[in-house]
C-alpha cells in the first residue's frame, strides 16, 4: 500500500475540466515531482490532496485514512505555497513556531520543534531576525521550516524554488532532496522546469489536460516517453511521424527514410520520439536510421551545439552536436546521419 493512494480523482471549473479520473500513488519517502504545462491541473491536484478544493468524484487515501471529508487542517500533511509570504510582524522563530502556537502546543516543546526544524534547513542561527533581513534563499527556508515544523508524514510544495535565481535554485534543491531523505517524508513537487524534476525526484509524474499520461523514474521517462506530448515535454525530443511498413518499421516521408525500432512497433504506431543527442553526425546513409539533410540554423549551448537539421523529406531536426567531437559543420552544409535502432521509441499517443 502506498502512503497516498489517488483513485478516479476529477474536478470541474464550471465548463473547465481541470481533472479527468486521475490515479497517482505515493510511496512512503518518495520525492515525487509533477510535471506539466501550464493548465494541466497540477495545482489542482495539490489543492485538492491540500483540502483547499473539493473533489467533483474519486478518492484520496494517505496512511489508510480516507481523507476526501476530512477539512485541511486536520490532514497529516502540509504544503508550502510558491509565494511563501513570512509574517513580517513576526521573528524567524515565531513564523516557524506560529501554528503550533494556534494549535496550543506546550511552550517548551514548541521550542524545541522550532529549533529543530531551523537546524534542518540550516536556521538555527537566525532565529531572532525579521523577515524583511533575509535574503530570498533565506526566506524559502523558513517558509520550509515551517512547513516541516509539524512533522507531516507529506509535503506539498508548489514551486518551491520558482522565486530563487539560478545558482541559489540549484544548490536549494540539492538541500531540499537531502532534507526530504533526513526527515523520512514524501514530498510532491510541482515544477514548471524539466531539468529540475530529472535531477531531484525519485519519480516525475506528468500530467496533460488533467490525465496523468506517464510516470516512473526520471530516466525511464526520458528516454522512453510514451506520448508525443511527453517526449516534447522532457528534453525536447524530434517526434517523428510516418506510417507502418510492412518489417514492422514506421516509413517517414519527411525523413526521407525509415525508422527501425529493436523490435516490431506496436500495431496502429504512427509516431516515434528520437533524442537529439542520439544522431550521430558523419555516417553513411542508405537504409534505415539514416537521413541526410542541411544546417539551417546553430545554436552553442555550452557542453554541445544544437543543429536544426532540415532533413531530405522536409522534417527539421534536432541534432545535438558535442564539443569534444570538434567544431559542429556550417550552417549551409550538407550533414548525414545516422542512429542506433535502440534510440527508436515508438510513441502511443
Ligand atoms: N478556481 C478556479 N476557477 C476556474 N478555473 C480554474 C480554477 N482553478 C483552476 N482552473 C482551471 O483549471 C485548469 C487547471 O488549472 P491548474 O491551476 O491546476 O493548472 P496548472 O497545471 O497548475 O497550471 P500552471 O502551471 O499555469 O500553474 C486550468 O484550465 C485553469 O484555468
Amino acid at each position: 500500500m502506498g502512503l497516498l493512494e489517488i483513485a478516479g480523482l476529477a474536478k470541474r471549473f464550471g465548463a473547465v475540466p481541470a481533472l479527468v479520473g486521475l490515479d497517482l500513488r505515493v510511496e512512503a519517502g518518495e520525492f515525487l515531482a509533477l510535471l506539466g504545462g501550464s493548465g494541466s491541473g497540477k495545482s489542482t491536484l495539490l489543492r485538492l490532496i491540500a483540502g483547499f478544493e473539493a473533489p467533483d468524484a474519486g478518492s484520496i487515501r494517505l496512511g489508510g485514512q480516507d481523507l476526501t471529508a476530512m477539512p485541511p487542517h486536520a490532514r497529516p500533511l502540509n504544503m508550502m505555497f510558491q509565494s511563501y509570504a513570512l509574517f513580517p510582524h513576526l521573528s524567524v522563530g515565531n513564523n516557524v513556531g506560529y501554528g503550533l502556537r494556534r494549535e496550543g502546543t506546550p511552550r517548551a516543546e514548541r521550542e524545541a520543534r522550532v529549533a529543530e526544524a531551523l537546524a534542518m534547513v540550516g536556521m538555527q542561527e537566525l532565529a531572532g531576525r525579521m523577515p524583511h533581513r533575509l535574503s530570498g534563499g533565506q526566506r524559502q527556508r523558513v517558509a520550509l521550516a515551517r512547513a516541516l515544523v509539524k512533522r507531516p508524514k507529506l509535503l506539498l510544495l508548489d514551486e518551491p524554488l520558482g522565486a530563487l535565481d539560478a545558482n541559489l535554485r540549484e544548490r536549494t534543491g540539492f538541500e531540499l532532496r537531502a532534507l526530504q531523505r533526513r526527515t523520512g517524508a514524501s514530498f510532491i513537487m510541482v515544477t514548471h522546469d524539466q531539468q529540475e524534476a530529472l535531477a531531484l525526484a525519485d519519480r516525475v509524474a506528468v500530467l496533460e489536460h488533467g490525465r496523468l499520461v506517464q510516470a516512473g523514474p526520471p530516466r525511464a521517462v526520458y528516454e522512453r516517453p510514451a506520448t508525443r506530448f511527453v517526449a516534447g515535454f522532457l528534453g525536447a525530443a524530434n517526434v517523428l511521424e510516418g506510417a507502418p511498413d510492412a518489417a514492422g518499421g514506421l516509413d517517414c516521408p519527411g525523413l526521407g527514410s525509415t525508422l527501425r525500432a529493436p523490435a516490431s512497433m506496436p500495431a496502429g504506431t504512427t509516431a516515434c520520439a528520437l533524442r537529439p543527442e542520439r544522431i550521430a553526425l558523419g555516417q553513411p546513409v542508405g537504409g534505415a536510421n539514416t537521413a541526410s539533410g542541411v544546417v539551417e540554423d546553430l545554436a552553442f549551448r555550452g557542453d554541445d551545439s544544437l543543429l536544426l537539421v532540415r532533413a531530405a523529406g522536409g522534417t527539421l531536426l534536432r541534432v545535438s552536436h558535442a564539443e569534444e567531437d570538434g567544431p559542429p559543420p556550417a550552417i549551409g552544409s550538407t550533414v548525414t546521419m545516422g542512429w542506433e535502432a535502440a534510440a527508436v521509441v515508438p510513441l502511443a499517443g
